[in-house]
């Protein structure tokens, strides 16, 4: 029987920023509602943006969604971890409780886009752990947007026009996963997830564990 004085799964470790990004409609909403389904150690950053509420969309849940005037006021303020023009419409991550959340272990997942991510990398370089999703295909991208059905056809167009442009940053990220059927990537992003964690940089409380065990 083991020594119960010591358990190594409940040993501290930092929190991770987890980065999901993708061009529009190859499925990182779908992936990321899916991971914070399944893992409850692992809690969404919403974001504020100016774009218009989508049907199903909560405020608050999926995004805080805000006027341009009240996006001005929180950039002023300097309320945002980072912030980008996306699609004529403004994204940002509010500061909230990351940087108290990462130090006490909590994980945070971001649907944010390459903008984003180079702006957390630069920021917080030890922290983040990026995944870009591609679709299978362009025109099975533009069937998921149709099928989606939450936009028009010009803004679906123009999803599409931006979708190579996003592509091309690809190489940015530590991870790349093909969203071809979605429970197979679903399970390669949390196995990522998984892996990251036990990064031994991440586990701070091993340091007195190990000495422990060598003494
Ligand atoms: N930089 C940045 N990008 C964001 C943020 N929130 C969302 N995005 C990105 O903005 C883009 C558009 O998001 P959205 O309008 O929800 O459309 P979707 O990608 O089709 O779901 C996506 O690439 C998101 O990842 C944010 O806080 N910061
Ligand atoms: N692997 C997949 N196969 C088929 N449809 C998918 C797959 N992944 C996602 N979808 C569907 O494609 C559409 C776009 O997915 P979504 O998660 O909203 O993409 P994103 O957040 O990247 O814009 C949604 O209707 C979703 O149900």
């Amino acid at each position: 029987m083991a020594d119960s004085t010591h358990n190594s799964d409940k040993l501290h470790r930092r929190g991770l920023m987890f980065i999901l990004s993708s061009p529009s409609g190859a499925g990182k909403t779908t992936i990321s509602h899916m991971l914070l389904m399944a893992d409850d150690e692992i809690r969404l950053s919403v974001s504020a943006t100016t774009r218009p509420r989508r049907s199903g969309e909560v405020h608050g849940v999926d995004y805080f969604f805000v006027d341009d005037t009240t996006f001005d006021k929180m950039v002023e303020q300097d309320e945002f971890y980072e912030w980008a023009h996306v699609f004529g419409h403004r994204y940002g991550t509010p500061k909230g409780a990351i940087r108290k959340g990462l130090k006490e272990g909590e994980d945070f997942l971001f649907d944010i886009d390459w903008q984003g991510t180079q702006q957390l990398y630069q920021k917080d370089q030890q922290d983040v752990v990026s995944v870009f999703i591609l679709p299978p295909s362009l025109p099975e991208l533009r069937r998921r947007l149709e099928s989606r059905a939450q936009d028009s056809a010009e803004v679906i167009d123009a999803r599409m026009d931006r979708a190579r442009g996003e592509i091309s940053h690809w190489a940015e990220y530590d991870y790349v996963v093909i969203n071809d059927d979605v429970d197979e990537c679903f399970v390669k992003v949390r196995e990522i997830l998984h892996a990251e964690r036990m990064r031994r940089t991440r586990q701070t409380g091993l340091i007195p564990f190990v000495r422990e065990l060598t003494q």
